[in-house]
């Protein structure tokens, strides 16, 4: 994956819907009708393959807008991206499935929007419903589950399409002690095999624990990328967050 230059600026306008007499108002007084938010600005790295980057930084500073690019869903305002493979993501979890259609069938659903045949799908299907130990609630619609439950689902499918890149956002914040230590251990499984994982997280200890590399963002710029252990501790002493291990979590 190599990302050049990426720029991304959303324009989002001030009213809902504009009137008329608005428009001409704004329009004799030389205002704009949109606003811009500069959520990334020249972002530029290379991901080699075999690496599993931790993305860090403050609340909009713009890691979830990488993470939609990355996965193709957002595209650059200006700049490229170049993707190696298959991405698979798992990004704000339980969006893309269907409330009123059970676990089961979000899986069907799941596997053939990430791009696999329907001979595949139906062949991984039961493996992703069994791994979400989710018993009998797998084929109730999913309105009924909890937002872990959710997680555990959307997590199922993610990493069970064979993906190139896993792409991870928040994933696991969500889900309880076991949840989490089994993904972790699934994550640990999939880096051996993927060729390359990215996991956006405010837990900076698991960006310590289960990433090769780190990149942190601020206010849309790519302000240091090198070893997790670095990366976290520039951006803790940046945010002048005493160094404990209540802290380290949560960030
Ligand atoms: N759809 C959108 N329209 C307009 N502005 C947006 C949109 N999505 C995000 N932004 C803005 O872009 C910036 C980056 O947002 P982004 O969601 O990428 O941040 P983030 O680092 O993922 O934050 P968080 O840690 O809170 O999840 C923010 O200023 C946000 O307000």
């Amino acid at each position: 994956m190599k990302v050049e230059e990426l720029s991304i600026t959303y324009k989002t306008s001030f009213e809902r819907k504009p009137t008329l007499k608005q428009a001409l108002i704004r329009f004799g007084r030389g205002q704009r009708a949109v606003k811009e938010v500069k959520a990334l600005r020249d972002v530029s790295f290379e991901v080699p393959t075999g690496t599993a980057m931790g993305i860090i930084g403050a609340n909009g500073a713009g890691k979830s807008t990488l993470m939609r690019a990355m996965a193709g869903i957002l595209p650059p305002s200006s700049g490229t991206i170049e993707v190696w493979g298959r991405a698979s993501t798992l990004l704000a979890l339980g969006v893309g499935f269907n409330k009123d259609l059970t676990g089961r069938e979000n899986i069907i659903l799941g596997g053939l929007a990430a791009g696999l045949s329907r001979k595949e799908v139906e062949e991984q299907a039961d493996d992703v419903a069994e791994w979400t130990e989710l018993g009998d609630f797998i084929d109730m619609p999913m309105r009924t589950y909890s937002s872990g439950m959710s997680a555990r689902l959307g997590f199922s499918v993610a990493v069970h399409m064979k993906p190139d890149i896993l792409m991870i956002d928040e994933a696991l914040s969500t889900g309880d002690a076991h949840f989490r230590e089994k993904a972790n251990a699934k994550m640990a499984e999939l880096r051996e095999s993927a060729r390359a994982m990215f996991l956006v997280s405010h837990g900076l200890g698991s960006i310590k624990e289960m990433c090769t590399e780190a990149i942190w963002l601020d206010k849309g710029k790519l302000m240091m990328r090198g070893e997790p252990e670095e990366v976290v501790d520039a951006y803790m002493k940046f945010l002048k967050v005493k160094k404990s291990a209540t802290t380290t979590e949560d960030i």
